[in-house]
This record gives structure tokens, C-alpha cells and sequence, in this order.
């Protein structure tokens, strides 16, 4: 079974390895929505795989490091893409979570998805 638990947040970043001349070289901001997926077994106690606060308690502080910073600022994130930012998010709660997939979305169109050691 696999859960998961959608979180927003606002940030500011620019893309410095792009072309010249990208759009992304220049300053301009996201409202990111980002969706952590874990899997594992149901309990058949409770009839769940975890609490979704669970996701959300793990997640509070990744959110308090990035809604409404700029990226390019944060420690890891120089260059934050999708990708990037998903490996990075990645990072900071597997050792605390059943992670399945990191989902970021830029835009309403745009995003990445990331299952772990690619
Ligand atoms: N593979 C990636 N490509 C791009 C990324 C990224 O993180 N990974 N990021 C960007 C920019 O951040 C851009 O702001 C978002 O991309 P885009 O989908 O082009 O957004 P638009 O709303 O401007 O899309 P249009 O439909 O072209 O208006 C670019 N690429
Ligand atoms: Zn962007």
C-alpha cells in the first residue's frame, strides 16, 4: 500500500547553469506543492499504513527551511531544479520515513518525481 500527504509552499529561485538567455536565469518564484509518498503494510489494528500527521510532523521543518526563501541560498540547493529538490528532500526524511516517492510540481504542468537512488 502506498500513502501520501501533499504540502505547499512559496519560494523564489533562479536556474544559474542554464543557457544564457533562459527565462529560468532570472529571479522568479513558485508556489511548489509537494507530495511525499511512503509504502508499506496496513495495520490491521488501526486499518492504516502510518498517521498522516506522521508525514506532516516529518515534514514541518523541511517546509520552515524553504516557504518563502530563496533556494538558491539554501545549503544543498544552488542549483534547485525539480530534480534537485526532490533528491534533497529525499535525503532529509528517509532515515525517517517508508519513503516511496518525492513529487515536486514548479508549476501546474511541470514537476518531477523521484523513487530514490537515481
Ligand atoms: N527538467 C527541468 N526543467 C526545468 C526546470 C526544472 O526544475 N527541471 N525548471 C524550470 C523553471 O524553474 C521554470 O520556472 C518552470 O518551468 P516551465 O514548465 O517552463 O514553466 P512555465 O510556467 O514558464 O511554462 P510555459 O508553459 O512555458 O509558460 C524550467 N525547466
Ligand atoms: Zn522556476
Amino acid at each position: 500500500m502506498e500513502i501520501f500527504r501533499e504540502f505547499t509552499f512559496e519560494a523564489a529561485h533562479r536556474l544559474p547553469n542554464v543557457a544564457t538567455g533562459h527565462k529560468c536565469a532570472r529571479l522568479h518564484g513558485h508556489s511548489y506543492r509537494v507530495e511525499v509518498h511512503v509504502s508499506g503494510d496496513v495495520d490491521p489494528a488501526t486499518g492504516w499504513l502510518m498517521d498522516f500527521a506522521e508525514i506532516k510532523v516529518a515534514f514541518k521543518p523541511i517546509q520552515d527551511q524553504l516557504d518563502h526563501y530563496y533556494l538558491n541560498e539554501v545549503p544543498g540547493l544552488e542549483n534547485p531544479t525539480s530534480e534537485v529538490l526532490a533528491r534533497w528532500i529525499w535525503d532529509r526524511l528517509t532515515h525517517q520515513l517508508p519513503l516511496s516517492a518525492i513529487v515536486v510540481r514548479e508549476t501546474c504542468t511541470s514537476g518531477c518525481i523521484y523513487r530514490g537512488d537515481a
